[in-house]
This record gives C-alpha cells, sequence and structure tokens, in this order.
C-alpha cells in the first residue's frame, strides 16, 4: 500500500469508530477484509487511527470536518505535511481535496486543544490545576515502550546486553531502578529471548515504581487482591526473593496467563478464588478510569462519561473496604490506580481515612504522564 492509501484505509476505519464500533474490532475487520494489506501497512495504519484517537478534537478541527477524511486531513496538518501530497485520488489515495477542504479548518480552542471532552477537561482543570494542560497535552502523543527488569533472573546490565544482541536498545529511566526505555527495536520485544526466557516484562515505568514504593521483604505474606493480569503481582515477587505473592481477582478469567508468565519469571504466585486469612501487605490496584494511560488507550477518553466515572467511585470504595480486613494488625493497606484523576485517588484516600480512624496514611504519589511513564496514583495506610 501507498502511504497515500494507508491514510485512506485510516480514514475509513474512524468513519466506523465514530459510528460506535471499537477500535480494536474495526482495525481487524479492515485487516480481515484487505487480504493485500501487509504487516507494515497494518501497522502503520493502526498507528494514523491511533493518533487520531488520541487528538480526536483538535485534528477534526484542523480538517474541518468531525469525519475519518477531516481527521487524517487534520493529521497530516498537524504534522506540517502538505495535503496535497498525499490527497491526490491516485490508486487508492484519498480524493483531491475540494476547495472547501483547502480553506476550512482551524486550530482548535478550549479542551477540543487539549483533546479531552469538555467534561473531561473541566475534571482537569478543577483536579490538577497548574498541571493540567501539561498532563492533557502530553496524553496527545504516543507512550514509551518501558521494560521492567526482571532481577529474579539478571540484573540492568545483563538484560540491555541480551536485548541489544538481538537489535532491541534500551537505556536506564529514573522513575524506576528496574525501568529500562525501549530506543530501538520495540516491536522485536515479544518475540526477543530475553522476554521468552523471563529476563524482562513490558511494565510500564511508572507501574513498577509504584511497586518500588510499596514496604515489601522478602517473607511477607502479601495479597494482590486485583491482580489482572499480574503485571504488579510479578513486580512484587521479584521484590519479594521471588515470593510467594497471593493473587486474586473478581474476573478470574483476567488471571488466566498468569501461571505461565510467573512460571518464565521465575516468580512463586498462589492463585485464589477468594482470599482469607490474614496479610501483611494488601495491594488494591483497582479499576479505574485509565485516564492515566490514555496514550496507550486513547479510546477511552472518548467512551468514558461522567456515570461511568460515579460508578467506578462506589467500585473503588467497595473493593478498599472489602480488603482492610484481610490486612494484619500493623500491616499495610496500599491502594492504586492508573488514573490522574483526584476523584479516584487522593479523595478516596482522604474518604477512607475519615471512616477508617485505625489506619494511618505512609505515602501518597501522583505519577503525571509528563514523568515519563503512565499517570499512577499509589498510597498505602498501616494498620495502627
Ligand atoms: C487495574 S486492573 C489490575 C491490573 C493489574 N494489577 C496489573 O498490574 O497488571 C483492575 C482489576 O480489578 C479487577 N476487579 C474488578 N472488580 C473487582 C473486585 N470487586 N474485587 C477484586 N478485583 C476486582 C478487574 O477484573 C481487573 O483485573
Amino acid at each position: 500500500m501507498t502511504p497515500a492509501a494507508r491514510l485512506q484505509a485510516a480514514a475509513e476505519i474512524i468513519d466506523r469508530i465514530e459510528g460506535g464500533i471499537p477500535a480494536e474490532k474495526a482495525l481487524t475487520n479492515w485487516a480481515r477484509n484487505s487480504r493485500y494489506a501487509g504487516s507494515k501497512d497494518r501497522r502503520a495504519v493502526r498507528d494514523h487511527v491511533f493518533d487520531c484517537l488520541r487528538m480526536w478534537r483538535s485534528t477534526a478541527a484542523l480538517g474541518g470536518a468531525e469525519t475519518g477524511r477531516g481527521r487524517v486531513l487534520g493529521l497530516l496538518r498537524s504534522a506540517d505535511i502538505d495535503p496535497d501530497t498525499m490527497f491526490t485520488g491516485q490508486g487508492h489515495a484519498p480524493g483531491p481535496l475540494s476547495d472547501d477542504e483547502q480553506a476550512g479548518g482551524r486550530d482548535a480552542d478550549g479542551y477540543a486543544a487539549w483533546d479531552l471532552p469538555d467534561w473531561l477537561g473541566q475534571r482537569f482543570s478543577d483536579g490538577l490545576g497548574e498541571k493540567a494542560e501539561s498532563t492533557a497535552m502530553s496524553l496527545r502523543h504516543r507512550a514509551e515502550v518501558y521494560l521492567r527488569v526482571n532481577t529474579l533472573k539478571a540484573d540492568l546490565a545483563t538484560a540491555q546486553a541480551e536485548l541489544s544482541a538481538e537489535g532491541i536498545l534500551t537505556e536506564a529511566h529514573a522513575l524506576s531502578p528496574t525501568a529500562l526505555r525501549v530506543t530501538e527495536g520495540a516491536r522485536q520485544v515479544a518475540r526477543s529471548q530475553a522476554y521468552l526466557t523471563g529476563l524482562v516484562e513490558l511494565q510500564d515505568a511508572a507501574s513498577q515504581s509504584v511497586v518500588d514504593m510499596l514496604p515489601l521483604q522478602a517473607g511477607m505474606r502479601v495479597l494482590d487482591y486485583c491482580a489482572g493480569g499480574g503485571g504488579k503481582t510479578l513486580a512484587m515477587a521479584a521484590r519479594m526473593d521471588g515470593g510467594p505473592v497471593t493473587a486474586h481477582d473478581a474476573n478470574v478469567g483476567r488471571m488466566s496467563d498468569l501461571p505461565a508468565r510467573a512460571e518464565r519469571a521465575a516468580a512463586k504466585v498462589d492463585i485464589v478464588d477468594s482470599p482469607t486469612g490474614q496479610f501483611d501487605l494488601v495491594l488494591c490496584d483497582v479499576p479505574c478510569s485509565g485516564s492515566g494511560a490514555w496514550r496507550r488507550s486513547p479510546e477511552g477518553k472518548w467512551r468514558f462519561g461522567p456515570e461511568d466515572l460515579e460508578a467506578l467511585i462506589g467500585l473503588q470504595s467497595e473493593i478498599i473496604n472489602n480488603a482492610k480486613s484481610l490486612v494484619s494488625p500493623g500491616g499495610f493497606l496500599a491502594y492504586a490506580t492508573c488514573s490522574v484523576l483526584p476523584a479516584e485517588n487522593t479523595h478516596q484516600s482522604a474518604r477512607f481515612l475519615q471512616a477508617n480512624s485505625g489506619w494511618e496514611q505512609q505515602v501518597e504519589r501522583q505519577f503525571l504522564p509528563e514523568d515519563g511513564g503512565d499517570g499512577f496514583y499509589v498510597t498505602f495506610f498501616k494498620r495502627k
């Protein structure tokens, strides 16, 4: 496919997403019906679609229309690429620009320039103050790829050397002593020996830093109450000489890959349906808006509504209240989100402390995307 044909494909897929089809499904359907598209074409089309999702409002403003065609036109203009070089109408390229399209298009203003829906722009402004604009603006760009060096199997230098021998270049990152930022060869990671033999895991740098901040030691009884795919379970086990860490999730299916991942990482993980007894540390990495990770999942910005936020806030409170009874006296209850919204973060902590006098807050940190990793929040409380 030519670069222009890829843009036309992206425009058609965006129209389907606009019509309500989830982005991943729209991309899969297109790939299935476009056997002529090779892997490079599929990647390029996907990148165009995700770039437009990250900059949904500003590309529409620059392109002069809330359509796939308008948004890819806006995308070109935002990158200072002359649209006439792509909108040629030749082969499978988009048709030439009309006079209106040539003359149309403007810079976005207000929260459209932040590429947020108005209600979220207001939440960012109210909750993040002077950091609101820079946080919103950093969510308009692609995320970096980070690896966590599995210290059960390798140190940083060894992992870097093994990766480099496979064409994957990395550099250490300030957010965590185990974090490597991939500077070249990111697409090869999942097929590399370093990954397949458990030397490294794919994990955001701020997510690693969240685990670094927890008061973990080998021999502690630790429960990951919302383990999901187990990214933090494995990172916690690595900090505890291999574990064991107990893993639980209300949706057991989310943990289906965890036994194989744990084996690869040389970590001990006990998966339980319903945790009982007492633990020295319980981590609640709760379901959230995902607003800190909207660079990776930009569709969330546009599909997420105020009623979803209210429902999540209720669920987060319920989870932390259920989990607290599993913490032994003197133990720790940790709470984390990948959100930048105070309603899911500091407000939840304050509410917990107000309702539970037997707990003392020890640490609290909000990571923002401009720190390099995803936006994350972490706090923990010690049971008096
Ligand atoms: C943010 S994800 C966890 C990500 C995971 N900790 C990681 O680092 O890969 C939140 C998880 O909470 C789970 N969850 C939702 N409701 C829950 C509940 N009431 N109790 C426990 N887990 C729940 C979801 O199934 C989801 O897997």
